[in-house]
């Protein structure tokens, strides 16, 4: 079995301007976003943490960077936590009142090489195996990605998947074995019940 914590990185300057990126190297951490990270950063100090994988793109890579210079462990950057491809809409702005996944479901809008989301839950869940048992692992990734995790666990498409918050730098906790259990869903903080669960990997309550 193996605790995997996935973080959404903190807000960056393209969740502020409300675009859709999945470019490498733009869009940085704003001020509050590095705050963000360093909160997370003191809640993950309550476990043991053995290691951190990050997806490669700017504001995942400093938001690892930020809580592995906390907890004393250099981040390991692996692309299958990238961002989702998205084709035609990179880079451009949305508008959360009339998402743009809607449009598509109601066929409305037609985006051109965008990544599935099978694909999404294939990368990650091949992530997730990848891993090494009875290891407790943070991995910074995004909104989509880390909700095709849960869309695995819990057999929904993207647009069923689509109500579930998952704030920036925000813990979704995935006890992966055969049966994989879902301990939290876009939390700021590890809660008491969360941590009794986690107690075999806990430093400091
Ligand atoms: O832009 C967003 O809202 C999401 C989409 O997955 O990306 P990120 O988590 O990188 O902000």
């Amino acid at each position: 079995m193996t605790i995997i914590i996935f973080i959404r990185h903190g807000q960056s300057t393209s969740n502020v301007g409300k675009i859709l990126s999945h470019d490498v190297n733009n869009f940085p951490l704003t001020d509050e976003g590095r705050e963000q990270a360093k909160k997370t950063a003191q809640e993950l100090k309550r476990v043991r943490i053995d290691a951190i994988f990050t997806s490669p793109i700017l504001r995942a890579y400093q938001t690892a960077s930020i809580i592995g210079d906390e907890l004393g462990i250099i981040p390991v950057i692996d692309e299958r936590l990238r961002e989702r491809w998205l084709g035609e809409l990179n880079n451009k702005r949305f508008d959360p009142n009339d998402h743009w996944k809607l449009k598509i479901i109601r066929g409305q809008l037609e985006v051109k090489n965008l990544e599935p989301w099978d694909s999404l839950k294939r990368r990650m869940v091949e992530f997730v195996t990848s891993l090494k048992n009875e290891e407790v692992v943070v991995a910074v990734s995004h909104y989509d990605p880390i909700r095709a995790v849960i869309g695995h666990i819990l057999d929904l498409d993207d647009i069923s998947a689509h109500g579930i918050s998952i704030p920036n730098a925000s813990m979704t906790v995935i006890e992966f074995s055969s049966s994989p259990k879902i301990l939290s869903i876009g939390s700021p903080v590890l809660s008491p019940s969360l941590l009794s669960k986690l107690d075999r990997y806990i430093i400091r309550a």
